[in-house]
């Protein structure tokens, strides 16, 4: 049963800005589930809270919510396929770094938006490996994290993570992503209603148990009995994953029920005070770094061409009084018109229906790609 909704996270409207809830996971995890169930969720609260839904899935058929940007609207999978021959995964990722050359446009429609939601919610391609480990995957979370608090909800599927070499395989991937973002981390443990998480949470606050139900598991004992290497090695990750776990908080939630989604906002809470204490002064000190060798750099050009500038007008004194900079003259090549990013919110009303087989693909056709690089 979904518990009484609650208002006490719903806060963002009040001063504070909007949590960016970026949702990864395995393929069939129940991302799409997730995001759609904590959207009927929010909307439940008392006062609603609606989110703010961006699907940056290319090639999903359906979504069980309407998103409010939708990288449907904007890139054409099937065309890009087409147009550079690619295969499904090309397809996608060509589709996902093309959005990504538009994420400006996106980032100032959520801004716009920062002062009326309390939740933006992110759901990613259906491989995880295209959003996690691209280029443009890390510029989209870079570019998310730097304007708004952020959260990755890593969504696991608690069924098919029972067997202790499976689950390790899962955390040693959300590790990878943890490590990769360095962003405050929920594990969601999805589908409770078919297998509860407890054994998960069991396995994490001690490693003994997690040993236990290795060695109870087939195929670790060789034919003479010993240990097997995989066995062995499982063991000692399980001790170093031991330091990993206690940066994480991990719920388990129901995307079919709706059970356990109020400890799911309550962890994106905390998780919003973990990125104001550690992300956000790592982020500003990263930047003023960089502003500084960007600033002594910039001197130091200027320096060497203002110098290179004399030398030629003492060698060319005609030249230089032919010197002049008329900006009337430059032109303007500013292509930003040529795609744009659509907010379907803006178009319809919020309760309006969205007939997902029509929309998007505005004018597909006539948009001329940039070759990827
Ligand atoms: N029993 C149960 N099934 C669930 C739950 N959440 C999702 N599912 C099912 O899991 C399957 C996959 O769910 P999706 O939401 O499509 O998963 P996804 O991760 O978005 O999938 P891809 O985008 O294709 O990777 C569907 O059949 C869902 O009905 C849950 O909480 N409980």
């Amino acid at each position: 049963m979904p518990e009484e909704p609650s208002a006490s996270t719903s806060s963002g409207k009040m001063g504070k800005k909007p949590v960016t809830i970026i949702t990864i996971g395995m393929a069939g995890a129940g991302k799409s589930t997730f995001v759609s169930r904590l959207n009927s969720y929010l909307h439940s609260l008392n006062p609603p809270s609606p989110p703010y839904i961006l699907n940056l899935d290319p090639a999903v058929t359906y979504v069980p919510y309407d998103p409010n940007i939708d990288i449907r609207d904007t890139v054409n999978y099937q065309e890009v396929m087409k147009q550079y021959n690619l295969g499904p995964n090309g397809g996608i990722l060509t589709a996902l770094n093309l959005f990504t050359t538009k994420f400006d446009q996106v980032l100032d429609l959520v801004e716009k938006r920062a002062e009326t939601v309390d939740y933006v919610i992110l759901d990613t391609p259906g491989q995880i490996e295209i959003f996690t480990w691209s280029a443009s995957g890390a510029i989209i979370t870079d570019a998310v994290a730097s304007s708004l608090p952020t959260v990755v909800a890593y969504i696991i599927d608690t069924p098919r993570t029972t067997a202790p070499a499976t689950f390790m395989s899962n955390m040693l991937y959300a590790c990878s992503i943890l490590y990769k973002t360095k962003l405050p981390f929920i594990l969601v443990f999805n589908k409770t209603d078919a297998q509860p998480h407890d054994f998960a949470l069991e396995w994490m606050s001690d490693f003994e148990e997690f040993q236990a139900a290795l060695a109870t598991h087939g195929g670790t004992r060789d034919s003479e009995g010993e240990p097997t290497y995989m066995n062995s090695l499982m063991n000692s990750m399980s001790l170093v994953l031991d330091e990993f776990y206690k940066n994480l908080k991990a719920v388990g939630v129901s995307s079919l029920t709706g059970d356990g989604f109020k400890q799911f906002l309550e962890a994106v809470e905390n998780s919003r005070e973990e990125y104001e204490k550690e992300y956000l002064p790592e982020l500003e000190r990263a930047r003023a770094e960089k502003a500084k060798t960007l600033q002594a750099a910039k001197e130091d050009s200027m320096n060497r061409l203002m110098k290179d500038l004399a030398v030629d007008r003492a060698r060319n004194p005609a030249g230089a009084l032919a010197d002049h900079w008329d900006p009337e003259e430059e032109e303007d090549d500013d292509d930003d018109d040529e795609f744009s990013i659509v907010d379907r919110s803006e178009e319809r009303g919020p309760d309006e229906y969205i007939d997902l087989t029509r929309a998007g693909r505005h004018d597909a056709e006539n948009i001329s790609w940039p070759r990827p690089s």
